[in-house]
């Protein structure tokens, strides 16, 4: 394991070699001189008809939609036909917009309310993040101006900045943050599918916002991290959800874990973008296999998040090949054992009391529910807790979640997890969730 502070003074420059970022997104992010969002949003827009001729239109792979027409109608019943038409539609596909509290411009905020978005989670702590932002703010101002540093100035006298953004250096973000940085996940979504744009990578300075699938954040919400815990989160590249959890709450130590090195190399480069160096001591980023992750140490964790690698339906849709479909598909029925294996060992590596939160973003009963149910069987010590009360209904507006899996009495169904199953108006998910408490 090594501290991610350790990692950050390697190559600042993304590379951009993840899969998902195509020649018209590089294009696209190489297009930005300034980092702020208010200059990303407005060149967003006027670029957005060129992108459009530069973005090809993505075909369905037909040999994973037949699998998954023939396995889902089972699984899901009537849900499938319509959580079809959607995943088949990629432009109705929304992202939701995590903000980072790292950083303290109001800027991102404004336009999105400009733009009709909204804040999804219920706004616990907002008006005092609000007040503490302007509060910050001022202070910002006056410890700029202590420190001989000033912010940008209009637009007019300097094309590169916006006068409603000012963009930090990481030492400066960390020393204004060091004292109080009150955790609050904020996301806000929009009822359109409109894509808000990314902003590119900036070697030392932080990105304001994360795009998601909103359903993401549900995990993350189920995994109740507090502050001063000890937080590990097994299968962690991108980052999404570890920055998530750093919006939550202040843990004493976050470990990211990812063995695939290409992918590793993607998280760390998240979490560089994301944290001030004052975060960086408490977030270590490790290249386990996580089936055998900490035989060799006798660490435990309060919470494990085990977001583990799956049919990830959205994405094997869209393979880039009917070879590479079939490969998946290949690969898929491997899956459940995997996962099991993966959730056995987070169980293993949880204090008792400990929460273990597991994850996919599939609709397959079989990586989902039955992976659950195995491991209750397999250990004793496993109990789990129903989220249906605690997060399917609060979240009900925006999400639709699935049937009750099959098998089960009235009173339990929900015990093994929900299903988060995109709907028409609620296009977010699949998601699935189950929490699982260590017995002490
Ligand atoms: C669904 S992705 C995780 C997404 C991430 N949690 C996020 O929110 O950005 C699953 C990850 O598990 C990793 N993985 C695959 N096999 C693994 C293993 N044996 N142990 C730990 N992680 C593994 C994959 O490389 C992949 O990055």
């Amino acid at each position: 394991m090594f501290p991610v502070s350790q990692l950050f003074n390697a190559g600042r420059i993304i590379t951009f070699k993840c899969g998902k970022l195509t020649p018209s997104h590089l294009w696209w992010f190489c297009s930005f001189p300034c980092h702020s969002a208010a200059e990303v949003v407005r060149k967003g827009a006027a670029k957005k008809q060129v992108i459009k001729k530069h973005t090809k239109e993505r075909t369905p792979c037909q040999q994973v939609l037949d699998v998954f027409d023939q396995q889902y109608s089972q699984d899901l019943g009537d849900l499938w036909a319509s959580a079809r038409s959607l995943l088949l539609d990629p432009r109705s596909w929304q992202y939701g917009v995590m903000l980072n509290r790292f950083t303290a411009g109001t800027d991102v905020r404004q336009i999105l309310q400009s733009q009709g978005f909204s804040m999804f989670l219920p706004p616990t702590e907002v008006s005092t993040r609000l007040s503490d932002a302007s509060e910050k703010q001022t202070g910002k101002d006056s410890l700029m101006s202590t420190r001989g540093i000033s912010t940008c100035p209009p637009v007019d006298s300097h094309p590169q900045c916006d006068s409603t953004s000012h963009v930090l250096s990481q030492d400066l973000q960390s020393e204004l943050f060091l004292t109080s940085p009150r955790p609050s996940l904020q996301c806000y979504i929009h009822p359109y599918p409109l894509r808000f744009p990314s902003q590119p990578h900036r070697p030392g300075q932080l990105k304001q916002y994360y795009l998601l699938n909103a359903a993401s954040l549900l995990p993350v919400l189920a995994l109740q991290v507090k502050d001063g815990e000890k937080v590990l989160d097994l299968c962690s590249a991108p980052g999404g959800k570890a920055l998530a959890i750093m919006q939550c709450a202040t843990p004493d130590l976050l470990c990211c874990n990812e063995p695939d090195p290409h992918r590793r190399n993607w998280l760390t480069k998240t979490l560089e973008s994301f944290l001030p160096l004052s975060q960086h001591n408490k977030v270590i980023v490790s290249a386990q296999d996580g089936q055998c992750f900490g035989q060799s140490e006798a660490v435990t964790y309060d919470k494990v998040l085990v977001d583990a690698p799956c049919s990830n339906d959205r994405s094997w849709l869209y393979s880039s090949s009917s070879q590479q479909g079939e490969q998946r598909l290949k690969e898929r029925a491997g899956l459940p054992t995997l996962q099991t294996r993966l959730l056995k060992s987070a169980l293993s590596l949880v204090r008792p009391g400990g929460l273990v939160v597991y994850s996919t973003c599939t609709l397959s009963n079989s990586e989902n529910y039955a992976v659950v149910e195995t491991v209750l069987r397999d250990c004793p010590e496993a109990e789990p807790e129903d989220l249906w009360e605690e997060i399917a209904i609060p979240y009900s507006k925006h999400f639709a979640f699935g049937p009750p899996y099959p098998g089960h009495g009235q009173t339990s169904h929900h015990r093994l997890g929900i299903l988060v199953v995109p709907q028409p108006g609620k296009t977010w998910g699949p998601m699935f969730l189950s929490r699982i408490r260590k017995r002490t």
